[in-house]
């Protein structure tokens, strides 16, 4: 029987090394990624591992300014520079079989994430770098001192203090007409965000740009948009506005001044927010409502006052004043100690597994492998339901073990009919054929401008199916060779469920027709998965 119980093992490439580990740990705001990148910069070769894409590309950003040349890597884009040494990643991204002088994987504590925690836990294990710099809550070190004491790594610790002050307001913002440049609204529906956006954007005083993270980092421009105009291009381009977008609520002279959002902005970024406004402190968490938790809180309200930005204190508040204690006792609170970290079976081990059961198929084998897997107290095993639902759907398809592997960790949504009739259908063909055209799917063109809800929700199952062909494109690339296509249409969806939002139940505000700038950031963990 195999067990789980030594995942370190699982790394032979990182464990010929005896690598220097460096946690950096503290509040938000306190310089932690600022230290490690400055390390990451001055080395040879390095990689940057981040919980979030537009993290990565403010990274990839900062090291190409600074003549460090560097490659941006996420679940659904590349973006190679000539001469680059270095990556900046989505954690899921981290390629293991390089070595690299220098690594730094931030927002650790994230080790603990239910859903996404075996992949920070994989870049911990499995990054083979001399240097390797862990930034995050202090939460996450007695757990992290545990892990590295079987791998032979030196482990040391350093402790930041918070670089400018946070100051949680006694009172709650009151009338709308409260609401001044450089607030952040934070709150947790799409439908809510827009409500938001209108509401403020009726007084008149001000114009909003929109963060939040059910779908994929693309933004509206105000391009012609007709289809079959420069498909190719288009993707491209909304790449290109987002990370406009993104930048234009930093500046201080766009007219975009106040920012909605939802908690997709909680971690590690860097925005000109003055203050975070709660518009409440329960969210929907995919099973029931609930309060944030105290890390949740404490991560989010960190975005307001960051150092060096043009608002060097700090202020945190609410919508509802009932929601003022807990909001302050969160932030009193220590966050609290992280007690095991997230773990999946790599592609080896249950290839081992396989062979071990030849004539079990992929789901048996998934299945048996996770009842048998024996852990030790630091781990415990991902949530893996999707993946066994895909597993069961592939087992009836002539494919190899690794390419059911691949299937499964994709970021299909099979509680989603369409979006599982997609793989279906990709798996299908491609079992088939070896190569599968997107038009055999799908037919580009024909997306329309919804107008129910029910046509809404089609569309966002339109858009997981071709983020699952380009997400497969990037690992199968000439068995998916319609990449640009799927992207392009990809980027129409958003537009038109943009549309669609923005105009539910509003006018626009008379002021001035909006050019808004939404910019969506992921936070869907299967979304980048590998
Ligand atoms: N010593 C420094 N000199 C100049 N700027 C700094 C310094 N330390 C931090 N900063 C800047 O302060 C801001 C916050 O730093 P950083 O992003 O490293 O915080 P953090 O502790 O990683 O926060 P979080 O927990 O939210 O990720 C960044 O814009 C960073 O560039
Ligand atoms: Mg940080």
């Amino acid at each position: 029987m195999l067990t789980c119980s030594s995942p370190h093992t699982w790394y032979p490439v990182a464990r010929r090394k005896k690598r220097n580990v460096v946690l950096h740990v503290g509040p938000t705001n306190s310089g932690k990624t600022y230290h490690a990148l400055k390390q990451l910069e001055s080395s040879s070769s390095g990689l940057y591992c981040g919980p979030l894409r537009l993290l990565a590309w403010e990274v990839a950003k900062k090291l190409n300014k600074a003549k460090v040349p560097c490659d941006l890597i996420t679940g659904q884009e590349r973006e190679e520079v000539e001469g680059a040494k270095h990556k900046s990643v989505t954690v899921e991204m981290a390629d293991l079989s390089s070595d690299y002088q220098c690594a730094v994987v931030d927002e650790i504590q994230m080790v603990g994430c239910k859903t996404r925690g075996f992949s920070f836990t994989r870049a911990l294990l499995g990054i083979p770098a001399d240097e390797l710099h862990l930034c995050g809550d202090p939460a996450a070190v007695p757990l992290i001192q545990q892990i590295l004491k079987v791998t032979g790594d030196s482990v040391e610790v350093q402790y930041y203090d918070r670089l400018s002050p946070l100051v949680p307001s006694k009172v709650p913002l009151g009338p709308f007409s409260n609401i001044q440049r450089g607030d952040c609204i934070v709150t947790f529906s799409r439908r809510e965000i827009y409500r938001l956006k209108k509401e403020i954007e009726s007084q008149g005083k001000h114009l909003c740009s929109v963060v939040y993270g059910s779908l994929p980092p693309e933004t509206r421009t105000r391009q012609p948009r007709s289809p079959l105009l420069c498909l190719s291009v288009w993707s491209k381009l909304t790449e290109f506005f987002l990370r406009l977008q993104a930048t234009m609520f930093n500046d201080e002279s766009s007219e975009f001044d106040v920012l909605v959002a939802s908690d997709a902005i909680g971690m590690g970024l860097n925005l000109n927010i003055s203050r975070i406004i709660f518009s409440t402190l329960q969210k929907f968490d995919g099973v029931e409502m609930r309060d944030l938790t105290v890390p949740e809180i404490k991560q989010i309200a960190g975005r307001a006052g960051r150092y060096g930005s043009k608002f060097p204190r700090g202020e945190v508040t609410c919508i509802d004043g009932e929601d003022l204690p807990l909001l302050h006792s969160a932030l009193g609170s220590p966050s609290p100690i992280l007690e095991c970290a997230g773990l999946f079976p790599t592609f080896d081990l249950l290839y081992l597994y396989s062979r071990l059961h030849p004539n079990a198929g992929f789901h048996q084998i998934l299945e048996e492998f996770l009842h048998s897997a024996k852990l030790s107290a630091n781990y415990f095993i991902s949530n893996c339901e999707e993946m066994l639902k895909v597993a069961a759907v592939l087992d009836d398809l002539p494919l190899g073990i690794h390419d059911k592997y691949l299937f499964c960790i994709s970021p299909v949504d099979m509680n989603d009919d369409i979006s599982s009739q997609g793989l279906t259908q990709f798996a299908t063909n491609y079992a088939r054929k070896g190569i599968v055209r997107l038009k055999e799917i799908f037919t580009p063109g024909t997306l329309k401008l919804p107008t129910t809800q029910a046509a809404l929700k089609e569309l966002e199952s339109i858009h997981k199916v071709l983020d699952l062909y380009v997400w497969l494109s990037f690992r199968m690339e000439d068995s998916f060779p319609d990449r640009e296509v799927a992207a392009s249409q990809k980027s129409i969806c958003n537009l038109l469920i943009e549309d669609f939002l923005e105009r539910l139940g509003s006018e626009r505000p008379s002021r001035k027709r909006l050019a808004t700038p939404p910019i969506y950031l992921e936070r869907n963990g299967r979304q980048c998965r590998f």
